[in-house]
């Protein structure tokens, strides 16, 4: 009798480009090239807040170049499609990135896409220069004067697959007073961990109450079917083999 032969081939992505590492400054190299990074925002268009099960995520319109990021290590201008939070359980850990081996409290992500090259997001999420993620660190301390829009929005997607209208909001207020940042080549931080990723990590974190980020907390990983309640806590994952990578500093 015949046997069936399966032909299945195992696939292997070899990963070299990792996302999040950690940043250590004075290994960093200055590049006397990298301009500044500039930020179009004033005439975004944001659309939604949900609850996608890893995070709490406010959507954009990105029909159009309304809203991008330029300059920098980008070869042209990326469009800002949403942008989501990381945090942990406690102040002392949360963020993604970690800077000498030190972590935040939290890290905000704006994600932009190569609208230039690139027919869809989708499509640009999986190219080596599809993405380019902002990456901002969150300090407790005082209460963020903006921060509270969003933690007031909190308690509408508590649950897994939970979404409701968020108009009007301009993310510009949550960015620290100086955008010097870092530069890497990396990858989402979430599966599908496709290596397509621009990191811009800015330098200066903004500083938000650790009230604030309780609100974060009480989101949950679970949808309201089920039977479990999973705080959503600790959705950061952890620094990557940096793999030879060099990390360039802006001036
Ligand atoms: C597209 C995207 C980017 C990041 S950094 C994330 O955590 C999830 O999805
Ligand atoms: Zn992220």
């Amino acid at each position: 009798n015949s046997h069936a032969h399966a032909l299945n081939t195992v696939m292997f992505t070899v990963e070299i480009r990792q996302s999040p590492i950690d940043i250590v400054p004075h290994q960093a190299s200055r590049d006397p090239n990298l301009s500044q990074i500039v930020l179009n925002y004033d005439r975004c268009t944001s659309i939604n807040i949900s609850n996608n099960g890893h995070s709490v995520v406010v959507e954009f319109d990105d029909t159009d170049d309304r809203s991008v990021i330029q300059g920098g290590p980008l070869d042209n201008p990326y469009r800002l499609k949403q942008f989501h939070f990381h945090w942990g359980e406690k102040g002392c850990e949360g963020s993604e990135h970690t800077v000498s081996g030190n972590s935040y409290a939290s890290e905000l992500h704006l994600v932009h896409w190569n609208a230039v090259k690139y027919k869809t997001f989708d499509e640009a999420a999986t190219a080596p220069d599809g993405l380019a993620v902002l990456g901002i660190f969150l300090d407790t301390g005082d209460d963020h004067r903006w921060l509270h829009t969003i933690t007031d929005a909190l308690y509408m997607v508590k649950f897994k697959g939970s979404i409701t209208d968020f108009k009007d909001f301009n993310p510009k207020c949550l960015l620290p007073s100086s955008l010097h940042y870092w530069t890497y080549l990396g990858s989402l931080t979430t599966p599908p961990l496709h290596e397509s990723v621009i990191w811009i990590v800015l330098k200066d974190p903004i500083t938000v109450s650790e009230k604030q980020l309780g609100k974060f907390r009480m989101l949950l990983f679970t949808g309201e079917e089920e039977d479990q309640r999973l705080r959503m806590e600790n959705n950061f994952r952890p620094p990557q083999p940096l793999k030879g990578r060099k990390v360039r500093s802006s001036n």
